[in-house]
C-alpha cells in the first residue's frame, strides 16, 4: 500500500501495510457500520478517524481498482476537515446568563445596563426563545431594586377571569373558590419588578384596568373597594409587534406607550448565526459535565445542519436538540445523525425561510411568519402521542407559547 504523507499522518503507519482491510486501514472509531457498502459503491462518507490520539472527521471515498473482474485494490481519498466549530468570530460576552458574539446583542446589552438605572418601563421584544425573560432578569438583578423581589407571570397562560386575579389579588369571596385573600403578583413583586410576559395577549377590558393600576400605582383586588399602593417597575414582552396589534385594534394604543418607553428588540437566532454553533459548543459543555459522553467535535455534516436550520425556537431550541443529540449519540462526535428526526427530513416545514439572512428590521412582523400552523401543531401532538411537553420539544417553542397558538388556532381547551 502506498500511502501519500499526510495520509500517513492521518491513519498512522501500522494500519498501512499491504493487505490491510479497509476499514481496519481507515481505524475508523464508529459507525462503521454500513460504511463498507457505502464506499464499495464510490459514494463519499463521513467517516470518524482516530490517529494520533485524535479523533479526526474525514470525507472519505473509495474507488476499486480492477482489472477485469478482478479486484486490485482500492484508492481511498481522504477529505480535509473543515475549521473546528466557535473558535472564528468576534469577542464573546455573557452578560447576565446570555452569551454572545453577536454586536446587535452586544449593544443590546450596554442599553440595558442604562435602561436598568432608571425607573422607566420596558417593553421587550423577541420571539419565543431568544432570551426575553432573561433580559428582564438583568435589567432586575443590575437595578436599585435588585434587593427587591423578582416576579413573572405569563399573561398567555392563564384564562382572562384568572389573570385579573393573579396580577391584582383578591379578596376572600370575591369568587366561587375565593376562600382566603390573595395578594396577586404586583403586591408580591412591591419593591422590586414584575415582568409581564406576552403581555399581548391581555384581554382589551383587563388591559384598561392595568393601564390604571400604572397610572395610579395602585391596585384593586377582584372583589376588593379600597386602592392598595404599589410600587412596581414593570418589563414586559411580546413576541407581537405591539403596533400593530393596536392597528388591528386588539390593543390600546395608551398602554402601550405607557409600557414601550424604552422598546428592547431580541434578535432571533437565525439573525445572529455566527452564535450558532458556539452556543451549542456550550450547551454540551454543560451537558457533559453530568453526563458520561465526552464531546470533542461536531462532524462538518452536523455543523452545516445546525447553522442552516431555520430556529423558530431559538436559544430554546438549540439548547433542546443539543441535549437530544448528546443523549442519542454515541462516542466523541457529534453526528448529523444524532440531531432530531426534522433536520434529516428533506423540506422541514419550519426550517430557514429562504429570506432569513435578510430579517426585517425593529418592529415588523418577523415572528408572524414563523408560527406553526394548526396541522403542524396537530402533527407534532400526535407525534408525541398528546403529550403537550413533549410536543413543544419537538417544535422548539416552550409549553406555553405551544398552548398559546393552540389556542389561537382554536385549537383550546383543556390545559
Ligand atoms: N444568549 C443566550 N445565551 C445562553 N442561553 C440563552 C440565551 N438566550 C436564551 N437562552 C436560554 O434559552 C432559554 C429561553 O430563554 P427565555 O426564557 O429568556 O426566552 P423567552 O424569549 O422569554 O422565551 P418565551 O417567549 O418562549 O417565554 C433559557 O433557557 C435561556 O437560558
Amino acid at each position: 500500500m502506498v500511502a501519500t504523507p499526510e495520509a500517513e499522518t492521518r491513519l498512522g503507519p501500522a494500519s498501512v501495510r499491504p493487505g490491510t482491510p479497509l476499514l481496519e486501514a481507515l481505524n475508523l472509531t464508529e459507525g462503521a457500520k454500513g460504511l463498507e457498502a457505502l464506499l464499495t459503491q464510490g459514494r463519499q462518507v463521513e467517516a470518524t478517524l482516530r490517529a494520533d490520539g485524535r479523533v479526526h472527521v474525514m470525507q472519505v471515498r473509495a474507488l476499486t481498482l480492477e482489472q477485469g473482474a478482478r479486484r486490485l485494490g482500492w484508492v481511498v481519498l481522504l477529505g480535509a476537515e473543515t475549521e473546528t466549530e466557535g473558535t472564528e468570530g468576534g469577542t464573546e460576552e455573557t452578560f447576565h446568563g446570555m452569551w454572545t458574539r453577536d454586536p446587535g446583542m452586544k449593544r443590546l446589552f450596554r442599553i440595558v445596563e442604562k435602561v436598568a438605572r432608571t425607573e422607566s418601563s420596558v417593553l421587550v421584544r423577541g420571539e419565543s426563545g431568544t432570551g426575553k425573560e432573561l433580559v428582564a432578569n438583568a435589567l432586575h438583578a443590575i437595578s436599585t431594586r435588585r434587593k427587591g423581589p423578582f416576579r413573572a407571570i405569563n399573561c398567555a397562560a392563564l384564562p382572562p377571569s384568572l389573570l385579573e386575579s393573579e396580577l391584582f389579588g383578591h379578596v376572600r369571596g370575591a369568587f366561587t373558590g375565593a376562600v382566603r385573600d390573595s395578594p396577586g403578583h404586583f403586591r408580591l413583586a412591591d419593591g422590586g419588578t414584575l415582568f409581564l410576559d406576552e403581555v399581548a395577549e391581555i384581554p382589551l377590558e383587563l388591559q384598561g384596568k392595568l393601564l390604571r393600576v400604572l397610572e395610579t400605582r395602585t391596585i384593586i383586588p377582584v372583589g376588593g373597594r379600597s386602592p392598595v399602593p404599589v410600587n412596581v417597575r414593570i418589563v414586559a414582552a411580546t413576541h407581537r409587534p405591539l403596533r400593530r396589534e393596536v392597528e388591528a385594534g386588539r390593543f390600546r394604543a395608551d398602554l402601550m406607550y405607557r409600557l414601550r418607553v424604552v422598546p428592547l428588540f431580541l434578535p432571533s437566532l437565525r439573525d445572529r448565526r455566527g452564535d450558532i454553533l458556539p452556543l451549542a459548543r456550550r450547551f454540551l459543555d454543560e451537558l457533559q459535565q453530568h453526563g458520561p459522553r465526552h464531546v470533542e467535535r461536531f462532524s462538518p455534516g452536523a455543523r452545516r445542519l445546525l447553522e442552516s436550520h431555520g430556529w423558530p425556537g431559538n436559544v430554546r431550541e438549540l439548547r433542546n436538540v443539543m441535549e437530544y443529540a448528546y443523549v442519542i449519540g454515541e462516542g466523541p462526535v457529534l453526528h448529523e445523525a444524532d440531531l432530531p428526526p426534522e433536520f434529516s427530513e428533506p423540506h422541514p416545514p419550519r426550517a430557514a425561510a429562504p429570506t432569513a439572512r435578510q430579517s426585517p428590521p425593529q418592529e415588523l412582523p418577523s415572528a408572524e411568519g414563523k408560527e406553526h400552523n394548526p396541522e403542524e401543531l396537530r402533527a407534532a401532538l400526535a407525534r408525541a402521542g398528546g403529550n403537550r411537553t413533549e410536543a413543544a420539544r419537538q417544535l422548539g417553542i416552550s409549553r406555553v407559547t405551544l398552548w398559546r397558538r393552540l389556542r389561537a388556532a382554536g385549537e383550546t381547551g383543556k390545559q
